[in-house]
């Protein structure tokens, strides 16, 4: 190869590309390698002297030669290439996941005379995500703070006794999974784990799925129709929403609570019931009890084990790793290469206050994902209404409270729904109102 093939243009000296971390190499206009630094002999096995003069398609044999070559995007376009990742071919046969940007290299005229690509090794980082994953991983749930790993660390005793359980949190904060956790580490784990959302039927088709009915029991029951309870015999019922449960129900759930025993709808006999109960809630249970609203007797029985999972703004040190963990889950179901957040969308998901808890930062996600393709994802991927939310983003959005539906209403009824007096009476800005008044499904009522 010529000496003249072996001189990096446009100032990148050869003694800087070769102390930089990421495998950098130029080429000509017609693709032909023109200079090779040492991290690019590192990640690709092959030395300088082997690869000058040579097509890079010869030597990467990589996913992205052909129409995807960020090389010959950025050469036809005279614009960069950021972030894209692929699959080289390292010498000895093996497959690296690279990350490769691209840009276009000028004479002193102006005159593109080639191209500069930087070749960063994603296989380091790879296996240090799964350090990170095992580490903080617990049945399906990930979090690194202390609140839920003493969660974790209790979890698997609460599992093994039978206890009655109630978990409470607010809306998407993992109930639902801590449930399947506690089911998974129990004895009962080969049985089934049925669900029933209290909050998702009327009362007497709430009354029929919970506890079955026999045949006449009602006009149109033409048959048996086994109930949740039966279904999750030898097993595990998870009763989500419990707060919503009618009182009524209420009083026949306490029976089988006591008894373990239960009768269907229009059954003789009561039926025996050998089953697991969690609970979980996102209300204020203790005080629908002082309110009425919740048999206190229920609540006991309910409440011998208490979980507490801690809304997602309390937590913020899970924010980056669920991120993370959500990215490569997304990435795989879309089909996509998304290799993470640009730093400003990092930073305003970092100060964003989650109302609806680590399912809003997944379908924050997933939204963008399906925007995005390769690379970071930027402030342009971010969805229309989670910038309508951010305008008004105050600072003390992220450290008020949401408080509960009931004394928010008391507070707008209190102000005659005026929303100014009563964003100030909370002391947040009226956008945060807004945004809570939405959740609770105030904003026509008040
Ligand atoms: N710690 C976690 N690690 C990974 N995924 C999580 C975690 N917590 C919640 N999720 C995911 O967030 C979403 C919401 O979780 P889940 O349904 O368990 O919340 P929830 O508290 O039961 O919500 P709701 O009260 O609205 O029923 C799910 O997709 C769940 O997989």
């Amino acid at each position: 190869m010529s000496k003249q093939a072996d001189q990096p243009r446009a100032g990148l000296s050869q003694d800087v590309l070769n102390s930089l971390a990421d495998g950098v190499f130029t080429v000509d206009r017609d693709l032909r390698i023109t200079s090779f630094n040492r991290a690019a002999e590192a990640i690709t096995g092959y030395s300088r002297d082997e690869v000058l003069g040579r097509p890079c398609r010869s030597i990467f044999s990589s996913t992205a030669c052909g129409a995807y070559c960020p090389v010959r995007e950025a050469l036809a376009s005279g614009r960069p290439v950021i972030n894209r990742e692929f699959d080289i071919r390292h010498k000895n046969g093996r497959k690296i996941p690279v990350s490769i940007s691209a840009s276009v290299l000028r004479d002193a005229d102006g005159n593109i005379v080639g191209a500069v690509e930087t070749v960063r090794d994603l296989s380091g980082i790879g296996e240090m995500k799964r350090d990170i994953r095992t580490r903080y991983a617990f049945e399906g749930m990930l979090s690194r703070s202390d609140k839920m790993r003493s969660l974790f660390d209790v979890l698997p005793d609460i599992a093994a006794s039978d206890a009655t359980v109630l978990i409470q949190g607010e809306s998407g904060t993992g109930k639902e999974l801590v449930a399947r956790a506690i089911h998974n580490l129990s004895p009962r784990r080969d049985k089934p784990l049925v669900t029933v959302n209290c909050g998702a039927l009327p009362e007497q088709l709430l009354e029929s799925e919970i506890f079955g009915s026999r045949r006449g029991a009602y006009t149109g029951a033409v048959e048996n129709r086994p109930g949740r309870l039966e279904m999750a015999e030898g097993g595990t019922l998870f009763l989500d929403e419990i707060g919503d449960l009618p009182l009524p129900l209420q009083v026949k759930l306490l029976r089988v609570l006591e008894n373990r025993e239960y009768q269907p709808l229009g059954a003789r006999q009561p039926q025996k019931a050998d089953v697991r109960f969690v609970t979980a809630t996102h209300r204020n249970i203790a005080r629908m009890v002082d309110e009425g609203s919740f048999r206190r007797d229920l609540y006991f029985r309910i409440n011998v084990v208490s979980l507490c999972l801690p809304p997602l703004r309390e937590r913020p040190e899970d924010i980056p790793l669920l991120i993370d963990y959500f990215l490569d889950r997304l990435n795989l179901q879309y089909g996509k290469k998304i290799r993470g957040l640009a730093p400003s969308v990092l930073q305003l998901l970092l100060d964003y206050d989650y109302p609806g808890n680590v399912r809003e930062l997944l379908n924050l996600l997933e939204q963008m994902v399906i925007l995005g393709r390769s690379g970071e994802l930027g402030p342009e991927h971010l969805p229309r209404e989670f910038e309508v939310r951010l305008a008004g983003r105050a600072p003390l959005a992220r450290s008020s409270r949401m408080p509960d539906r009931d004394r928010l209403l008391g507070i707008l009824q209190r102000n005659h729904g005026n929303r100014r007096k009563t964003a100030d009476e909370l002391g947040v800005d009226r956008t945060t109102l807004w945004r809570w008044m939405k959740r609770y499904n105030l904003l026509h009522s008040c």
